[in-house]
């Protein structure tokens, strides 16, 4: 039995709303069935299929009333029970309604009738109804309920003290892959990474498999599983190694679990196991074929934590959470849905080796120096269907006709596809070159077999084609002949009556019938039977016309019900080349990311970064690649960045006198672009490590390990933390885990309190990361003292964004450049905003009292002069000397 619980399930005041308080053996029929499936899915919103829609009853109808704006009426339950609340869809938007409750963490039971209504109406019984679809947000299949460009990920979690394991699966695209490893921290990382449309756990507590709604909070959730996801509680039992590991092995046909990498990982066994057993729990009909689970390690992958990845607008922009201004925005050109995810992914995940970083810039390169090659790739790829999600449906049996012929269509253009990777050398073109001539056979097939555009519906005739299968063939000669018999009724029967207007006719109800015009109707033979009597004509059968049409009906069927058991088979067979149509889908995916991170190279002007070992990294007239395409053509300011060389620098370097430091302080007032220019070099990296080519002239980066941003923080209202407080905790993660290959983009640190706090952290972390960490770090800040440790620690060197100053206004240049700003524009800039003068006057006096008198100002000038050796540590520096 499958338990599914939306989250507000308390009866509300509506009468007749709690079922349970009724007397089940007072309510009608076909109520009784209701509750009947209700009772198996007692957490889920059940759809039942009346005629023409799908009704809900009871609380069920009252959510969905509240959560879909539908109005909510009332239906008769029994004679002694009255009316309960009752809302209802159309039967055919059934999938839309569930969709908008699955979105906001519902699942939803589909109970359909399975049977003819007329076949149940003639028997004076209720029409057979069953479940045929359970539907929870991470287990879609159905095109019209997914993201197109969006993997649609179900995650199972398993937490053991400090160690834990994640499986996760696309059911979409078969994608499946797992994960071992420890510190609940990096499973919330990683949780916030994938993004997952439901996430299982298994908890002992009584009230099992119960579905909690984003946001909503549990005491049976740990504090690591982040809250705005779906989560479903499920049994220990079925996350237990004991169930696991068999579950894993007779799915997968193994012997051992050694070959897909988590024979020693039973955290991974366990989650893997427990998402297999939900599906089998969920899908009845629908097996779910997925890939075999693939185990990776998150060390394999460049680690960007989630406010990172948040503060760097890489999937969604931070302040309206749109695509729309975010890097994926500015760098998708994929022809396919397929490319169109891999790119999510990749971008998600940037690459730890240079050999396969090379791989992917080897390959835009040659896209970028062969024009034609690309242009024809692209041109194929257009007329490719999302292989992956129709390859995910024929193994879910749930693919119709028409998903076949899309199939057989995309599969027919991988041959052209192979021919043209011939002309190229790199790997992922050597990948396409070898396309399986199996794959091209049941494409033909498909083609040969089925309609050139058939129906959705399978049961309903008009699928194959004359001439694939001899039995389907002589039945429909046959049923040509007696639909040529009606045929010729017509003309007989006018020539036997000598009434022109007479016509032969078909209705759903009465069948075949032969109709006159009231006026003629004396003329009617006698062997003519009266059926029905309209206003103006009178309409007949004789014991001939319905033997014909007996025959012809269940000709009919059984036509239909051979095209649809010659399509199942079709579908079978073509399920058996599942893996290998997923392993060229994989190949096609990542062809379309880089033809068009090419593309994208050609119409920016991007070039190829050289990737080194070490830890240098400089980035030559550097921009931002989504900045610089909201602005208009020429208008973006391109800087040089240079950090992490200890050596000395060339005589020739074109670039800066200033050697590469570790640790960069950049100044400059208010949105001089201070926040742009350091997100713009974590983006180049990121881009870099993806595969893709960055914008800027020239760039040589090595490899980080991690990239940190802390950027303004706002307040956390959902945890109730302070601005401060949360620009603290990040700034002690990045603390914690930097390390000498890491890059760390630090936006006013300390800015959230007192300004002798904020400044004596700020230091701090800055000196922190400079000396015992060495981390490649930009620091850009408001508190200009932070200049002087510049002329303390040799590894740290100073920036500034200027600007120009004019009597009333000042010009932003956006031009990164060696040194501190020696002023401060805030009160300039608040003068540009309208302060009153005497504020303004005030402001300016006050700060020069301060400028000379504070003891940081002189505790800094008297330390300075002491440490200008420039071998510094901490202790000796005491820029808090009592001033006199
Ligand atoms: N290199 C550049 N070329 C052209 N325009 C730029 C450049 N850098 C920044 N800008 C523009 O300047 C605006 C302000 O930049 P940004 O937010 O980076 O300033 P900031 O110095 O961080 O400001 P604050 O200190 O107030 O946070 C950006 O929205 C962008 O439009």
């Amino acid at each position: 039995m499958t338990d599914l619980t939306p989250a507000s399930t308390q009866p509300e005041e509506y009468p007749n709303a709690d079922y349970r308080q009724l007397d089940a053996s007072k309510l009608s029929e076909m109520m009784q069935r209701y509750i009947e499936v209700k009772q198996q899915y007692p957490h889920a919103l059940l759809f039942f299929r009346v005629g023409d829609f799908f009704e809900c009853f009871f609380q069920d109808a009252v959510i969905i009333a509240r959560e879909l704006e539908l109005i909510q009426t009332t239906k008769a339950a029994g004679k002694e029970v009255g009316r309960v609340p009752m809302t209802g869809v159309p039967h055919e938007h059934v999938y839309r309604y569930s969709s908008t409750l699955l979105e906001k963490g519902y699942a939803v039971v589909i109970c359909d009738q399975v049977e003819d209504a007329a076949i149940a109406a003639k028997e004076k019984r209720q029409v057979r109804r069953e479940v045929t679809r359970v539907l929870t947000p991470g287990t879609l299949t159905d095109d019209n309920m997914l993201k197109g460009r969006q993997n649609n990920y179900l995650a199972s979690v398993v937490i053991a003290g400090e160690h834990w394991g994640l499986a996760y699966a696309d059911i979409s695209t078969g994608e499946f892959l797992t994960t071992q490893s420890e510190n609940l921290e990096h499973l919330t990382q990683e949780l916030m990474r994938l993004q997952p449309s439901e996430v299982l756990f298994p908890v002992n507590a009584p009230d099992i498999s119960k579905m909690l709604k984003p946001g909503e909070n549990d005491n049976e959730l740990p504090n690591c599983l982040p809250r705005c996801f779906c989560y479903s509680l499920r049994s220990q039992k079925s996350f237990s190694l004991g169930e696991a590991r068999p579950r894993i092995l007779e799915q997968f046909q193994l012997k051992s679990l050694e070959g897909i990498g988590c024979e020693h990982l039973p955290l991974s066994v366990r989650a893997a196991g427990g998402l297999l057993d939900y599906l089998e729990d969920t899908q009845k009909d629908h097996s779910i074929s997925l890939q075999r689970p693939r185990t990776y390690t998150l060390s394999d992958y460049l680690i960007l934590d989630h406010q990172s990845r948040r503060n760097l607008e890489i999937t969604t922009t931070v302040r309206d959470n749109t695509l729309y201004g975010s890097l994926l925005w500015a760098l998708d050109k994929t022809n396919t849905p397929m490319g169109s995810r891999a790119l999510r992914r990749w971008l998600l995940q940037p690459l730890l080796d240079l050999k396969g970083i090379r791989a992917r810039h080897d390959t835009i390169e040659e896209f970028i120096n062969n024009h034609e090659l690309r242009q024809d790739i692209q041109q194929l790829l257009r007329q490719i269907y999302d292989l992956e999600r129709l390859t995910g449906r024929v193994g879910n049996n749930t693919a119709n006709a028409k998903d076949l012929v899309s199939l057989a269509d995309s599969l027919s253009k991988l041959p052209q596809l192979a021919t043209l990777a011939e002309q190229g050398k790199s790997p992922y073109l050597k990948a396409l070159q070898n396309i399986p001539q199996s794959l091209e056979k049941i494409a033909q097939k498909i083609i040969n077999s089925l309609e050139e555009s058939p129906p959705i519906a399978l049961k309903e005739g008009g699928l194959i084609r004359s001439g694939v299968d001899a039995n389907l063939d002589e039945m429909r000669s046959l049923a040509a002949d007696d639909q040529q018999w009606i045929a010729n009724l017509e003309v007989q029967e006018r020539e036997r009556t000598g009434i022109p207007t007479l016509k032969v006719g078909f209705n759903k109800t009465f069948g075949y019938y032969i109709s006159i015009s009231r006026g003629k109707a004396e003329l009617a033979p006698d062997d003519y039977i009266r059926k029905q009597t309209l206003t103006n004509e009178e309409r007949y059968i004789t014991p001939e016309l319905k033997e014909r049409e007996v025959r012809i009906l269940t000709a009919q069927e059984d036509l239909n019900q051979t095209e649809y058991d010659i399509f199942v088979k079709l579908r079978s067979e073509v399920s058996e080349y599942i893996d290998t149509i997923r392993n060229v889908s994989k190949a096609v995916a990542a062809i379309d990311v880089l033809c068009g991170l090419a593309e994208v190279a050609i119409r920016q002007s991007y070039c190829r970064p050289e990737m080194i070992e070490g830890r240098e990294l400089k980035i030559v007239e550097g921009r931002h690649p989504v900045v610089e395409k909201l602005l208009p053509p020429g208008f973006f300011v391109p800087n040089t960045a240079q950090l992490g060389s200890r050596e000395d620098q060339s005589e020739n370097d074109e670039l800066t006198p200033y050697s590469y430091p570790d640790l960069i302080i950049l100044t400059g007032p208010n949105a001089s672009g201070k926040s742009c220019y350091l997100r713009q070099i974590g983006l180049i990296q990121l881009m870099a490590q993806t595969g893709s080519f960055i914008p800027a002239t020239s760039a040589k980066l090595s490899l980080c390990d991690r990239i940190f941003t802390r950027v303004g923080a706002v307040d956390d209202l959902a945890t109730g933390q302070s601005t401060f407080m949360v620009e603290m905790n990040e700034t002690a993660n990045i603390l914690n885990h930097a390390s000498n290959k890491s890059l760390v983009l630090l936006d006013e640190i300390g800015r959230g309190t007192a300004t002798f706090d904020g400044l004596s952290i700020a230091w701090s972390v800055a000196e922190y990361l400079a000396t015992e960490i060495q981390a490649k770090t930009i620091f850009a800040t408001h508190y200009h003292e932070l200049n002087e440790l510049a002329s303390i620690l040799d590894n740290v060197a100073n920036y500034q964004v200027t600007v120009k100053e004019l009597p009333d206004k000042i010009v932003f240049l956006h031009q990164v450049q060696p040194g501190g700003a020696d002023k401060s524009y805030g009160i300039e800039a608040g003068r540009l905003a309208g302060l009153p003068d005497v504020v303004i006057q005030r402001a300016r006096q006050v700060m020069r009292q301060i400028e000379q008198h504070s003891k940081i100002a002189i505790g800094l000038r008297k330390g300075i002069k002491k440490q200008n050796n420039k071998t510094a540590s901490m202790e000796q520096l005491d820029i808090f000397e009592t001033g006199e």
